[in-house]
C-alpha cells in the first residue's frame, strides 16, 4: 500500500508500503542482511554513488529493510521522510551535529533525559554551541531567550521525567518567526498520541528502543522530517560523523513493534489512568504527576494536545527518597530497570539512575527531586499491576 492518508494508523503501519506480490508474495517483508551491494559495472556503481540514480551500496547509508520502516515511520508522523538509526541518541546526535555549527545558539527546555542534557552540556557546549534552557511551559520565556543566533528550539513532550508538556503549536510558532528549527522527541507520547509535524515543528526523533520497539529486545533510533533535511541527516550527521546506522535485524523488530503499536499505546494509556488515579489517592504518595489527572499542572493543555495521556508517571513519597527506595525494593513483579515503554511495568529512580548525569544542584534547577519515582506502566493484567504496587507501598494509618 501507497502512502494513503485515508487509511487509519494502524492500518498504515501494518500494511504502508509493502505488497507481497512484489516479493513473492511473502506476508512479512524481506529482512536485508547486508552489509554491501553488487554493481552490475562500474558505471552504474558511480552512478548510484553519485546519487544520479536509485539504489544501494553501503547498508551505513542505506538499506530497503530500513527504507521500509523509515517510510512508515514517516508517515505515522506527518512527515515526508525518515531515518533509522542505532539508538535514540544516534538519532538526536545525529540530527544536531548536522544543523549546528560553532557559535550557534540552541534553546532547550529545562528537563530533558539525562543523556541528551549531557550531550548538550558536554558534546555541543565543547563545540562552541550556547545552550540556553528555558522554561518551555511558558512561551514567552522562550520568545525571550531567542536571538538571531538561535538555530535549533529543542524539547521533549511530556518531558523524561517529571512529565512537564510543551505546547508545541505555540513553541513552533515562536521558533519559526525567528527562522530557528524546532525539534521534538516525540518518545514518551508516540506518534499515535501527539504528531509534532502537524502542529508545525520541523523535525521529530524518537528512542526506538521504547514505545515503537515495544518489547524491550532492541536499541534503536528515528527522526523524522522533511525530504531535504532528512538528506542531511542521513549524508552529514549519520553516514559521517556518527555512524549511528541501525541494523536491519532491529529495523525488522521495529517495523513489527510498529504494527502493535497503537494497540499498545491505547493499553498503555489505560492501565496508566488506573495507576495514577490509584496512587494519588493513597495516603503514603505525595505528588503524582501524570497529564491525564486533573491535578496536573498542564492539565489543560494535555487535554488540548493529547486524545491519550501515555503510559508514564512520575510520582513521590511523602517519605521522600529513603520511602521511595523501600517501595521500589519490595516490588515483586514489576522491574526495578531504566528504559520505558516495555509490555513490562518498570519502575526506577531517576536522581541516581537516568538523570544521575545532572549534579544534585542541576536536578535542582531542572526540576528533577531527590525522591523522585519514574513508572512505565506496562500491559499485564491491571489487578496485578495494582496489586503489587499496593503490597510495596507504605502502610500508612
Ligand atoms: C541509560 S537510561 C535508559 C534510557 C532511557 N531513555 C532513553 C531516551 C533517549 C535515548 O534513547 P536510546 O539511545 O535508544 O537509549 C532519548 N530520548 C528519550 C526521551 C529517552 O527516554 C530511560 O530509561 O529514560
Amino acid at each position: 500500500m501507497a502512502s494513503n492518508k485515508s487509511a487509519g494508523f494502524a492500518t498504515r503501519a501494518i500494511h504502508l508500503g509493502y505488497n507481497p506480490n512484489d516479493h513473492e508474495g511473502a506476508l512479512t517483508p524481506p529482512l536485508h542482511l547486508t552489509s554491501t551491494f553488487t554493481f552490475e559495472n562500474v558505471d552504474q556503481g558511480a552512478a548510484i554513488f553519485a546519487g544520479e540514480r536509485p539504489g544501494y551500496f553501503y547498508s551505513r547509508i542505506s538499506n530497503p529493510t530500513l527504507d521500509l520502516l523509515e517510510r512508515r515511520c514517516a508517515d505515522l508522523e506527518g512527515a515526508e521522510a525518515g531515518l533509522a538509526l542505532a539508538s535514540g541518541m544516534g538519532a538526536i546526535t545525529s540530527v544536531l551535529w548536522t544543523f549546528l555549527v560553532p557559535g550557534d545558539e540552541i534553546i532547550t527546555d529545562k528537563t530533558l533525559y539525562g543523556c541528551t542534557f549531557a550531550y548538550m552540556r558536554t558534546g555541543l557546549a565543547r563545540f562552541g554551541i550556547k545552550i540556553t534552557y528555558a522554561d518551555m511551559t511558558d512561551p514567552q520565556a522562550v520568545e525571550a531567550a531567542m536571538s538571531d543566533k538561535t538555530r535549533i528550539v529543542y524539547f521533549e513532550t511530556p518531558a523524561n521525567p517529571n512529565m512537564r508538556l510543551v505546547d508545541i503549536a505555540a513553541i513552533s510558532k515562536i521558533a519559526k518567526a525567528r527562522g530557528a528549527k524546532v525539534v521534538v522527541d516525540n518518545t514518551y507520547a508516540t506518534p499515535v498520541l501527539t504528531r509534532p509535524i502537524e502542529l508545525g515543528a520541523d523535525i521529530v526523533v524518537h528512542s526506538a528502543t521504547k514505545y515503537m520497539g515495544g518489547h524491550g529486545d532492541l536499541v534503536g533510533g528515528i527522526a523524522v522530517g522533511s525530504a531535504e533535511d532528512m538528506t542531511q541527516v542521513r549524508l552529514v550527521g549519520m553516514k559521517d560523523m556518527t555512524g549511528a546506522v541501525m541494523a536491519p535485524f532491529n529495523a525488522m523488530l521495529v517495523l513489527r513493534g510498529l504494527k502493535t503499536l497503537k494497540l499498545r499505546v491505547e493499553r498503555h494509556c489505560e492501565n496508566a489512568m488506573i495507576v495514577a488515579k490509584m496512587l494519588e489517592a493513597h495516603p503514603a504518595v505525595g505528588r503524582v504527576y501524570f497529564p491525564g489527572l486533573a491535578s496536573f499542572p498542564q492539565h489543560e493543555l494535555a487535554l488540548r494536545q493529547m486524545p491519550g495521556f501515555g503510559g508514564m508517571i512520575a510520582f513521590e513519597l511523602k517519605g521522600g527518597h529513603d520511602a521511595g527506595r523501600t517501595m521500589m525494593d519490595r516490588l515483586n513483579m514489576i522491574h526495578r530497570a531504566v528504559s520505558l515503554g516495555d509490555t513490562e511495568t518498570l519502575i526506577q529512580h531517576p536522581a541516581s539512575m537516568t538523570h544521575s548525569t545532572y549534579t544534585p544542584e542541576e536536578r535542582a534547577a531542572h526540576g528533577i527531586s531527590e525522591g523522585l519515582i519514574r513508572l512505565s506502566v506496562g500491559l499485564e493484567d491491571i489487578e496485578d499491576i495494582i496489586a503489587d504496587l499496593e503490597q510495596a507501598l507504605p502502610n500508612v494509618p
